[in-house]
């Protein structure tokens, strides 16, 4: 039997998972396939550098080109990250008609249709499937599991680094600070973890998963972001009092085929299911027009969970490699974009205001969020402990974006709010 060669980009995190399984699994990998599969040359920055794991020096090079440009090597699995450079590796690797694996989400976000287009012109296959959510199968699923559907909601904790912050700082009162840290050291964070924290990271997700649910082109620039950075103690001890836990949820629906896509940090009603992922788990939730709802679990980075999904896209590779069928699967998004504008996109808020203790402040805030027409589904008033001011907090029932914002400039000019402290999505 022929053994099949790949090349790998990378022997980091998710690289030094892809040999383990590679290795350890092999005789039942090579069963599934009817090949062994050998990793026959690896990419690095740093050959010298020490690693969690042997493997034959003579393999490893600090040239990819060494990797896309070796006539043995049928497949390359990029585990390395990076955008632009990455790019050119993986286009060069198609036209030499090399098959991709890749756990990149900032190339597939940002060039995925182009890489796409690519792969079809050369017939080839580009799996991508721990770009998103790390060992949980939602790609596939979203492309095959749900083909007979039409998805009219796809929302999801998409970011294992944010998750595990906001549920130590929930649940243990850790400091964000002293969590980042820990999660950097467990291989959670992207290299430069702001792209966790701000939700971009997160976003670059949700145009996967956009793209792929609603079979429309959606761009990162469709998606509108926040991360967790400004998310205080304080706001999620409001949360759990009013019975919601914070997380950073990544949020595409669609509605009369005009579709929105959002992260930012969410208050989730506690009996809703995505409300108990914790730690370093992620969830999508999708919802169907047929199917209802459903829920997909796991664990959404770290090593081996995201080298699961990698070493699945390559034998799912191998297979069509077999079988002669490689490029037959690419996605092609067929539907013009819709995007919904700020009048259309409707949700509920919380938002707490800092406000002089005195008669009539509550009038005033009530009145002007009946002005905006914007409807109220609870509001409190009480004095802060340790200040000589009050404390309103308020949650709207579903009010589009347009009004909301209308409201919130109007509250800028309001001399008895002292500050708007927090505005939050709420969903459930
Ligand atoms: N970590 C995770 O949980 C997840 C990561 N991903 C994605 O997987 C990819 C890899 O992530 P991760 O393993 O965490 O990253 P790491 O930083 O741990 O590893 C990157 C690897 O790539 C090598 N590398 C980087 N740049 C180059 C280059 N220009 N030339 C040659 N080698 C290079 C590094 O070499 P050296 O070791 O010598 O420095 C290192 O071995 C990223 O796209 C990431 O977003 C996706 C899902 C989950
Ligand atoms: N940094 C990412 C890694 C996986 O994509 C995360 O925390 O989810």
């Amino acid at each position: 039997m022929k053994p099949i060669k790949v090349g790998l980009l990378g022997l980091g995190t998710v690289g030094i998972g892809v040999v383990r399984i590679v290795e350890g699994n092999q005789e039942d990998l090579s069963s599934q396939v009817g090949s062994p599969i050998i990793i026959e040359k690896i990419a690095v920055n740093n050959c010298e550098k020490e690693r969690d794991i042997y493997v034959d020096p003579a393999k490893l090079t600090e040239n990819p080109w060494d990797v896309i440009r070796n006539p043995e090597i049928d497949v390359i699995v990029e585990v390395m990250g990076g955008v632009e450079e990455t790019k050119a590796y993986i286009l060069e690797a198609l036209e030499r008609g090399k098959h991709i694996v890749t756990a990149n989400k900032d190339l597939m976000a940002l060039y995925g249709s182009e890489i796409l287009a690519k792969a079809q012109e050369n017939q080839c296959d580009v799996f991508y499937e721990a770009s998103v959510a790390g060992g949980i199968p939602i790609i596939r699923t979203l492309i095959e599991g749900f083909s007979s559907d039409r998805i009219l909601k796809i929302m999801g904790i998409v970011n294992g680094t944010t998750n595990f912050i906001l549920t130590k700082m929930s649940k243990e009162g850790a400091s964000y600070d002293d969590v980042l840290e820990e999660a950097k050291r467990l291989g959670y964070a992207e290299s430069d973890p702001t792209s966790d924290v701000e939700g971009i990271d997160a976003a670059r997700k949700m145009t996967i998963l956009g793209t792929l649910g609603f079979r429309t082109n959606v761009e990162l620039d469709d998606v509108s972001v926040r991360g967790i950075s400004q998310v205080t103690k304080e706001d999620i001890a409001y949360a759990k009092r009013l019975g919601y836990e914070m997380k950073l949820l990544g949020i595409a629906d669609c509605e009369d085929e005009h579709i929105s896509i959002s992260v930012q940090p969410t208050m989730v009603r506690r009996n809703h299911p995505i409300a108990s992922v914790n730690g370093v788990f992620n969830a999508v939730y999708v919802y169907g027009q047929a199917v209802g709802e459903t829920m997909f679990y796991g664990a959404g980075a770290g090593s081996m969970p995201t080298a699961t999904s990698v070493v699945s896209d390559l034998i799912a590779v191998i297979k069509n490699l077999k079988l002669g069928v490689n490029g037959l699967k690419a996605i092609v998004p067929y539907k013009v974009k819709k995007l919904k504008n700020d009048k259309q996109i409707k949700y509920k808020n919380f938002i707490l205001l800092h406000v002089e203790d005195k008669a009539g402040v509550l009038a005033q805030i009530t009145q002007a969020f009946a002005q905006f027409d914007v409807s109220l589904e609870s509001v409190v008033q009480q004095p802060n402990e340790h200040n000589p001011f009050a404390e309103i907090i308020i949650v709207t029932h579903d009010v589009s974006k347009d009004s909301m914002n209308k409201v919130l400039e109007h509250f800028e000019g309001l001399s008895v709010i002292r500050t708007i402290k927090s505005v939050y999505r709420v969903e459930g």
